[in-house]
């Protein structure tokens, strides 16, 4: 089964966002996306709200459930008050646990689990009683007793830390040694019972050796270099291109 697409809307609301105009639209872009194939739609609505705003969750949530209710949504973030009560409100399919400090420039690094085994244990605990899918953000590293630490918070899922990888598209050999640590700690989560997601700085380029040496990938959520190609190719072009990268027939 191919990986499917999530499309991660930060950088269309970050173009926004530098006028006060309400274009480009977060949800007009959305529904392109989803009207060409993408099985669903990724925010990141981070404290400081530097793209999505708070704002855009009720529209997409209403996006979703109107017109394409067989998709789905998921929501990343760090698991503080402000976020929880955030997914609480919006209900999305998916939440992505990541270990996010307000002020970085973006997602970096994969939980430790052995260090935050209790916060996520009681998070995921909340979450799950509440019917959520919960994801935890996970470095590629093949790491026995880290992914049975995350097996045991009771997530459903981990999403692999792609940046490393998608950052050597200039260095070939690397990006081999890189996606090789990626697909074992893909092993070892199912193995575990874990399913498995994957993002950051993918790209058409990379994507299709991720999905072959990951054939159960369930979902890729990808927002930089989609949205980047979707300037060139346009957003319906793009994603049915994302989608053939990651092996669906379309
Ligand atoms: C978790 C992850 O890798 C990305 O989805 C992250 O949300 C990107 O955040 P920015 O779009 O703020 O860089
Ligand atoms: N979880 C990764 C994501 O949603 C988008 O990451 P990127 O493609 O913007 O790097």
């Amino acid at each position: 089964m191919p990986a499917k697409l999530s499309v991660n809307l930060n950088a269309i609301a970050m173009l926004r966002n530098r006028r006060d105009l309400p274009w480009p639209s977060v949800t007009g872009l959305g529904q392109i996306a989803l009207e060409a194939g993408a099985s669903g739609l990724t925010v990141h609505p981070r404290p400081d709200q530097r793209h999505i705003r708070f704002s855009d969750l009720a529209p997409i949530r209403s996006l979703i459930d109107d017109l394409y209710p067989q998709t789905e949504f998921n929501m990343e973030g760090f698991p503080n008050d402000e976020f929880l009560d955030l997914v609480e409100r919006h209900q999305p399919e998916q939440v992505t646990l990541v270990p996010d400090d307000p002020a970085q420039a973006t997602s970096d690094h994969g939980w430790d689990f052995r260090l935050n085994h209790n916060l996520l244990g009681n998070v995921v605990g909340r979450l799950k009683k509440n019917g959520f899918r919960v994801s935890l953000f996970a470095d590629g590293d093949p790491d026995v007793e880290a992914l049975t630490i995350a097996k045991e918070t009771g997530a459903d899922r981990i999403e692999l830390y792609t940046g490393p990888y998608g950052g050597c598209y200039d260095d070939p050999e690397r990006g081999e040694i890189l996606l090789e640590a990626l697909g074992q700690t893909a092993d070892i989560a199912r193995t575990l019972g874990l399913e498995v997601n994957a993002g950051h700085d993918l790209t058409v380029a990379n994507l299709p050796a991720l999905a072959a040496r990951i054939p159960h990938l369930a979902e890729v959520s990808i927002g930089h270099g989609l949205t980047a190609d979707a300037l060139e190719y346009g957003m319906a072009e793009t994603v049915r291109r994302f989608c053939r990268a990651c092996g669906q027939d379309i």
